[in-house]
């Protein structure tokens, strides 16, 4: 469990996060969506510790995670745009990272084979195409087994197929209790996958919902709909 306790941030005159309070549960998938520039990237980068909030407190199972790192081997992280050595190759980022975590065993390979990433080992970072790099950054925020998972727009850039994948190992990994928290501007992939949307305007929560009480409170069947309702937005519908 996550406890986000008045959390603030700014950047110079900008306030980008205001006072979030927010309870996210184990065995759940919550979806962050709210406009660009809104904070959710920076909500996401507070909770892993890339990002020191001004005030307020994060706790993970109770325990504030401020000045903390160890908890961060319980939390996968599938970042908007990976940034990897160019030269390197896929094997040997994979290698690397396994180095760097030599206690976990056995490691989850599920999307390294179903992306078929063997197959281009010898391959540069440098060298792959946008979506090859999102299919390394998702088997690595996965490979380790963590009880948290932070995926920034998962399923941007990847193709249809790829994208499925992705989809249902985020629902499996929910099935294992596992909390997910994803990024996204789709609503029709949030309500494949999500159970919760938390929506950030202006680094404030609008509102921090199941999919099912959203759509009954304002009556729509649509989650893009029900979410464009509950911003007030209906009207230039
Ligand atoms: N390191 C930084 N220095 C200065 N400003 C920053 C920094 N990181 C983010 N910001 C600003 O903070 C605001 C929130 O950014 P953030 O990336 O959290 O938004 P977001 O909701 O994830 O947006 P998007 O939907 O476009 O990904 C933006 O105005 C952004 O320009």
């Amino acid at each position: 469990m996550i406890q986000i306790e008045n959390l603030c941030k700014r950047y110079g005159k900008l306030q980008v996060l205001q006072q979030v309070s927010v309870t996210f549960n184990t065995g759940k998938v919550v979806s962050i969506i709210g406009p660009n520039g809104s904070g959710k990237t920076t909500l996401s980068k507070c909770i892993l510790g890339m990002v020191l909030p001004d005030t307020g407190d994060i706790k993970l199972n109770g325990q504030s995670i401020l000045k903390e790192h160890a908890y961060r081997s319980q939390i996968g992280y599938m970042p908007q745009i990976g940034r990897y050595p160019e030269n390197m190759k896929i094997r040997q980022v994979f290698q690397m990272l396994q180095d760097m975590r030599p206690s976990v065993h056995p490691l989850d390979e599920d999307l390294l084979e179903q992306y078929k990433l063997p197959a281009m080992y010898d391959k540069h970072m440098g060298a792959l195409s946008g979506g090859t790099k999102q299919k390394v950054s998702a088997a690595l925020a996965f490979m380790f087994n963590p009880d948290i998972l932070i995926l920034d727009e998962p399923t941007a850039g990847l193709d249809p197929l790829s994208a499925e994948i992705l989809k249902r190992k985020i629902l499996l990994e929910k099935s294992k209790g596992k909390l997910i928290l994803i990024t996204s501007h789709i609503m029709s992939e949030i309500e494949e996958v999500a159970d919760e949307v938390l929506c950030l305007v202006e680094g404030q929560v609008r509102f921090n919902e199941t999919i099912q009480a959203l759509k009954a409170q304002t009556q729509e069947d649509r989650l893009s709909r029900a979410v464009a309702k509950a911003m007030r937005l209906e009207e230039v519908l």
